[in-house]
């Protein structure tokens, strides 16, 4: 577990936090522009200092109001905004620079284990401004992985990407994820990186937890922005079962389920996320056969929600679905929900387009 606990003015912002957060996975420090979630990792780190902040890692304390372990001291590593790599180093000799700075009996990730989770075999005699964006923040968190980090802080790693590149970044954050055994936590605004990515949110207002907890349950928590937002969307973990069932299709087991849809990139028995837009989805009761849709799942109801948030729509309902163990949401008109007179535990069909899941 870590334990994050933190009082600290700055001009006129003051953050106050309690967290506990798991030490496994990928921790995402969610929330607009200002609300503190740099501030917060950077006492993580720590890079700002401020009597009274505790900071227990897996058991270990960091700082205390007995002590203060300077970042140097604590076993982690940290990814920037921007990669800072050393503009007169080669990319091999960035990668190495911290890896050789630390005893060998600690060098937990060798190089060639790194250069090939991030696929940057064919950068390594390249200089730092011979590189994309996407590039060169991958030698970044190259660079930060091979001094062996027990914890992974990585500040908006994409923010000064564009489009293509963070495309090109995320599968290679989605394995370090899923390959290594090192805890994350990744700050971010961009709610689509965070449901790729994330296992656990923390939403920060004001320098202020507002929630936190598991990424499925508070997207879908009807008094969360996330659920409230024109973006609403629910994750859902599932099993891919063929990997090409032709046409470009993958077929995933979803809570007993089958679902279709169109990624490249899987592999049979692999374990895999899927997003779904609220509004993408669309209701029925009883299975339609004849129409282009792919995805037909069945679904109880879970409870019927006004829309709410900033701009409430009117015409519009949220309705969430149970799912076996999961929750589906779904944004449909109010008088379609009228006219098929749904209600709490009834029965429905849940259509989703393949195409539709990201
Ligand atoms: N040294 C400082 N002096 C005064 N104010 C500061 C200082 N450092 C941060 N702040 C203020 O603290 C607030 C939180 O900043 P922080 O960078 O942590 O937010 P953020 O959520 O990471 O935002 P962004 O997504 O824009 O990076 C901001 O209003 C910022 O202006």
């Amino acid at each position: 577990m870590i334990q994050a606990d933190f009082q600290l003015q700055r001009g006129n912002f003051s953050l106050d936090v309690a967290l506990r957060l798991p030490s496994s996975g990928v921790t995402a420090l969610f929330g607009r522009s200002g609300s503190g979630k740099t501030t917060l990792l950077r006492c993580m780190a720590g890079l700002e200092y401020q009597p009274g902040g505790r900071m227990v890692f897996q058991g270990e304390v960091w700082q205390n109001s007995k002590g203060f372990r300077p970042v140097h001291q604590r076993p982690l590593g940290y990814v920037f905004q921007e990669a800072s790599l050393f503009p007169h180093l080669r990319v091999i000799n960035n990668l190495l620079y911290g890896y050789q700075r630390i005893p060998a009996t600690q060098q937990q990730l060798q190089p060639d284990q790194v250069i090939e989770l991030l696929g940057i075999s064919e950068l390594l005699q390249r200089y730092p401004d011979q590189l994309s964006g996407g590039q060169r923040q991958r030698v970044a968190i190259g660079r930060a992985l091979l001094t062996s980090p027990q914890l992974l802080l990585m500040d908006e790693p994409m923010a000064s990407l564009d489009a293509t590149s963070k495309a090109e970044i995320l599968p290679f954050l989605e394995r370090l994820r899923d390959e290594l055994d090192i805890p994350i936590v990744y700050v971010s605004h961009a709610i689509e990186e965070v449901t790729r990515l994330a296992d656990h949110l923390v939403l920060l207002d004001h320098g202020q937890v507002v929630a936190q907890g598991d990424l499925q349950q508070l997207l879908t928590d009807p008094n969360l922005p996330f659920s409230q937002s024109e973006t609403a969307s629910s994750v859902l973990q599932a099993r891919v079962v063929n990997a090409d069932v032709g046409d470009g299709l993958s077929e995933l087991q979803l809570e007993h389920q089958s679902m279709l849809i169109s990624r490249c990139g899987l592999q049979k028995g692999q374990a895999t996320r899927v997003r779904i837009l609220a509004r993408d989805v669309v209701l029925a009761l009883t299975p339609p056969d004849d129409i282009s849709l792919l995805n037909c799942l069945e679904t109880q109801v879970l409870d019927i929600q006004p829309d709410a948030g900033l701009n409430p729509n009117p015409s519009q309902v949220l309705v969430r679905l149970q799912l076996g163990q999961q929750t589906l949401l779904a944004r449909i008109s109010k008088r379609s929900a009228e006219r098929m007179a749904l209600k709490e535990n009834q029965g429905v069909y849940a259509l989703i387009k393949g195409v539709a899941v990201a």
